[in-house]
């Protein structure tokens, strides 16, 4: 087999990237795998661009080696392509939301069983209909929604994930001032609600939260819609708790749903987040394009 390794060498604090002799040397040892290309980014939209160009036959597979950002990248250029090319995860980010909601594997051992095993499922890619944006993890607006473009590649290589929570605790009182009037149309159903965030998912893992939306799947063919409604500080505080207890989507705080085409309309003009690109203006409309991507996964 011959395999093309995209690696983002910046992503999270470079652990990773510095076993990558391992990994592939496992890699060449324990499977069919013969030939392993690498493609280091340089730049933004490197990874996209690179992906992109594949065609049908030139690798078995890809490998994207980087947080969600090249992750969302190798994605969309595969999509782009055409290509078909199965793809496989190595979570090398700050946070790696997408890797933890699929369980990937952490060691190089186990990535050359799961490629030897070669399980593929048909995952799903969210994309905004305006700015045609794809999202695999999240698209998210409100409290708390515009801290990662405040969070510094600096404090990100250096606290890792924590930089997430110390910068977002920091800006804590003008999050909970947010109010956002929305008006949302998830398929069929039509309501409106004063929120603090809203979020789009694939994947259940957002922000480091594992199982906030715990009924998303990334093969259902269907996106999962979170909304915080406005609260304050107390609220805050249960709905943690309860997650805590993982029965927070009982809270009557929140408002959940599932839906393959969710727009959302708002007069307020926030930045809002889209697997760490920023989006921006309302209405957004998201479309669930379904099964578009083979993703490897572990067999168990
Ligand atoms: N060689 C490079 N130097 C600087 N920036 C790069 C390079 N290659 C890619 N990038 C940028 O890094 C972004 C993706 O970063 P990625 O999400 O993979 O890592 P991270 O930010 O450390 O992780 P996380 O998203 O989990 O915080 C890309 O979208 C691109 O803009």
């Amino acid at each position: 087999m011959k395999c093309l390794f995209i690696i983002n060498p910046v992503s999270g604090t470079k652990v990773i990237q510095k076993n990558l002799d391992r990994i592939i040397g496992t890699l060449i040892l324990d499977t069919d795998v013969s030939t392993v290309d690498i493609f280091y980014t340089q730049k933004k939209n490197d990874a996209m661009n690179k992906a992109a160009s594949l065609k049908l036959g030139d690798y078995d597979f890809v490998v994207s080696v980087g947080g969600d950002g090249t992750v969302n990248e190798v994605l969309m250029g595969l999509i782009n392509s055409k290509s078909a090319i199965p793809v496989a995860l190595i979570p090398a980010g700050t946070v790696n939301d997408f890797a933890n909601y699929l369980k990937l594997p952490t060691t190089p051992d186990a990535f050359a069983q799961m490629i030897k095993d070669f399980k593929t499922i048909k995952a799903d890619v969210g994309q905004e209909a305006h700015s045609d944006i794809c999202f695999a993890n999240v698209l998210s607006g409100g409290m708390f929604s515009d801290i990662a473009f405040q969070v510094t590649k600096e404090l990100k290589n250096t606290f890792g994930p924590l930089a997430y929570y110390v910068t977002g605790i920091k800006e804590l009182p003008a999050q909970l001032a947010m109010n956002l009037h929305l008006k949302v149309t998830a398929d069929n159903e039509y309501f409106e609600e004063d929120a603090s965030l809203f979020l789009i998912t694939n994947s259940s893992s957002v922000g480091g939260f594992r199982d906030i939306t715990p009924y998303a799947d990334v093969s259902d063919g269907k996106l999962d819609l979170f909304i915080i409604k406005k609260c304050n500080v107390a609220d805050l505080i249960n709905l943690l708790k309860d997650y805590r207890f993982q029965i927070h989507t009982k809270n009557p705080m929140i408002r959940y749903t599932q839906a393959s085409h969710i727009k959302i309309e708002c007069d307020q003009d926030i930045v809002y987040d889209i697997d760490g690109e920023k989006g921006e203006g309302f209405p957004i409309e998201v479309n669930c394009l379904a099964g578009l991507i083979d993703l490897i996964v572990p067999k168990d």
